[in-house]
């Protein structure tokens, strides 16, 4: 153990608490470097945790707009001025290469700002009864303790879009982190209680997601619970919500295609799909996983992609020079590589995807086409999460948008054309939560709504003002005078 001077606590009650243990935080671009080590907690800090955000559910719950505002906008503006500091972090916890990590802090700071603006701007309705002399108001009231479970590859956006709009509500947030990336949501922590958060209204319990994460979803002091994660994971916690009854959000996995068709701009569609599919690693759920591309332009289009794909500087994250950053652990780079393996059963050719050796113990693997892939293959329907495409070559409009379709997954979908009516038409027809024309199916805005269709997301949208759906219970009152 530890001495507890050298451990980020969990911040409970307004107190930082050790835990049971505590673990290091490991840079994946070099496993020498221990960006710190954090707290390690199971069962009971989880029922500490809960206890004091219904203790402190009241007060904060009737607290008004103004402080609420002030609070989210003291963090963000911090957050925005540290973000060359705090994305550095990011960037040795995670691994996304540097401006990658800094462009995400600076996210995190404008959704605490906008969601600052969001606690005055929480509105009802007012309308006339249908019965004469009786008034209708409809009101959005907070739905109470919310528990917050995030995933490591949007280690400061992701808290950051559902710690915001939870506590712009007025409700009192339990969040835990994924074990891979508690530094930057440690940092979340640090803002609010700086910034005067009352004790118990945001709390982070730090663990594992089988101890802490299983703990806190079946708490029966918990009123609601927002996911961002594996599909797998989704559907434990959905059936768990289920049994208990209690409002839940899921955002889950994606297999985002991206159609190219003939009368494409190619730098465009070479540029949107080395960003979509390889940038942060290929580690989004809004990640160009199959680049669906019609055969007049096939040829062009994979010799330019590869020859891109070929350019790219894969290193440390910190490297000025790297333009893709390492693999997260272990894991995911076995599993990546694994698939590497099988689509070289699956596809007519496979370009890159070897684990890389730059000189340094890290988790490095070169970006990969699977090439002549078919769309039943398990490779081009199963979420890989890595630096993976498939390329799946179609004969023309109908057979792209149909291709696209066909998938369990509804996040992100783009195209990359010059016609307005193909454009319009896959805006209309495609599957998905968000639509990309002439752009990269992944990199989204802050202050509008994000999330999917099919499995990939269950309950209100994330983000924008549609976050007050799931973070706000409505009440109808009728008076009569
Ligand atoms: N859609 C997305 O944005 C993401 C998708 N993924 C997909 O998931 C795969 C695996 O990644 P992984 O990190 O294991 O994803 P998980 O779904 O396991 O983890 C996401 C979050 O859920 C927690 N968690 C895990 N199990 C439970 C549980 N039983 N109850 C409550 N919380 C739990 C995790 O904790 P802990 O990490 O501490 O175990 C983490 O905080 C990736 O390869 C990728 O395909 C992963 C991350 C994000
Ligand atoms: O593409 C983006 O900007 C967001 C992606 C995301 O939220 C995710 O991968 O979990």
């Amino acid at each position: 153990m530890k001495d507890m001077n050298d451990i980020h606590g969990n911040l409970i009650g307004g107190a930082w608490l050790p835990g049971d243990d505590c673990r290091p935080n490991v840079n994946p671009s070099d496993t020498r470097d221990i960006v710190g080590h954090y707290a390690w907690a199971g069962g009971a800090a989880v029922d500490q945790a809960v206890d004091a955000a219904r203790a402190a559910f009241p007060a904060w719950s009737a607290a008004g707009p103004q402080v609420r505002h002030d609070l989210l906008d003291a963090v963000g503006t911090e957050l925005l001025a540290r973000k060359d500091e705090i994305g550095r972090l990011l960037a040795r916890e995670e691994g996304k290469t540097l401006p990658e990590a800094v462009g995400e802090t600076a996210r995190a700071g404008q959704i605490f700002r906008f969601f600052a603006g969001e606690a005055l701007r929480l509105s009802g309705d007012a309308q006339q009864s249908v019965r004469p002399g009786i008034e209708v108001c409809v009101t959005r009231e907070p739905v109470g303790v919310v528990a917050l479970i995030t995933p490591w590859n949007f280690p400061v956006a992701i808290p950051a879009w559902k710690t915001a709009p939870a506590l712009a509500c007025g409700n009192c947030v339990v969040l835990k982190p994924a074990e891979l990336t508690p530094g930057c949501a440690h940092v979340i922590a640090q803002l609010l209680h700086k910034h005067g958060c009352p004790p118990g209204v945001f709390n982070l319990v730090m663990g594992s997601g089988a101890a802490a994460g299983e703990a806190l979803v079946s708490h029966p002091g918990i009123d609601a619970v927002s996911f961002t994660g594996s599909a797998a994971t989704g559907a434990r916690i959905a059936a768990a919500c289920g049994t208990l009854r209690r409002k839940v959000q899921l955002e889950m996995g994606g297999k985002n295609p991206m159609v190219v068709l003939d009368d494409a701009d190619l730098d465009t569609a070479v540029q949107a799909c080395l960003n979509g599919a390889f940038f942060s690693t290929g580690q989004r759920c809004t990640a160009s996983s199959r680049l669906i591309v019609q055969k007049g332009i096939h040829d062009a289009f994979v010799e330019s992609l590869c020859r891109g794909m070929r350019a790219l500087r894969v290193g440390d994250a910190l490297d000025a020079a790297s333009q893709i950053g390492p693999v997260v652990d272990q894991r995911q780079l076995d599993s990546n590589l694994s698939y590497v393996d099988l689509a070289r059963t699956e596809a007519a050719e496979v370009v890159g995807g070897e684990r890389l050796d730059p000189g340094k113990p890290g988790f490095y693997q070169a970006p990969a086409l699977f090439l002549g892939a078919a769309n039943k293959a398990r490779t081009s329907r199963e979420e890989i999460f890595g630096p993976c495409a498939s390329v799946i070559r179609v004969e023309d409009f109908d057979e792209a948008l149909a291709t696209a379709n066909d998938t369990e997954f509804g996040l992100s979908a783009g195209i990359c054309t010059g016609s307005l009516k193909h454009a319009s038409e896959f805006r209309r027809r495609a599957e998905a939560g968000m639509v990309m024309v002439n752009l990269p199916t992944a990199g989204v805005d802050y202050h509008v709504p994000f999330g999917g269709r099919k499995a990939s997301s269950l309950g209100p949208r994330e983000q924008g003002r549609y976050a007050a759906e799931f973070y706000t219970a409505v009440k109808t009152a009728y008076s009569q005078a």
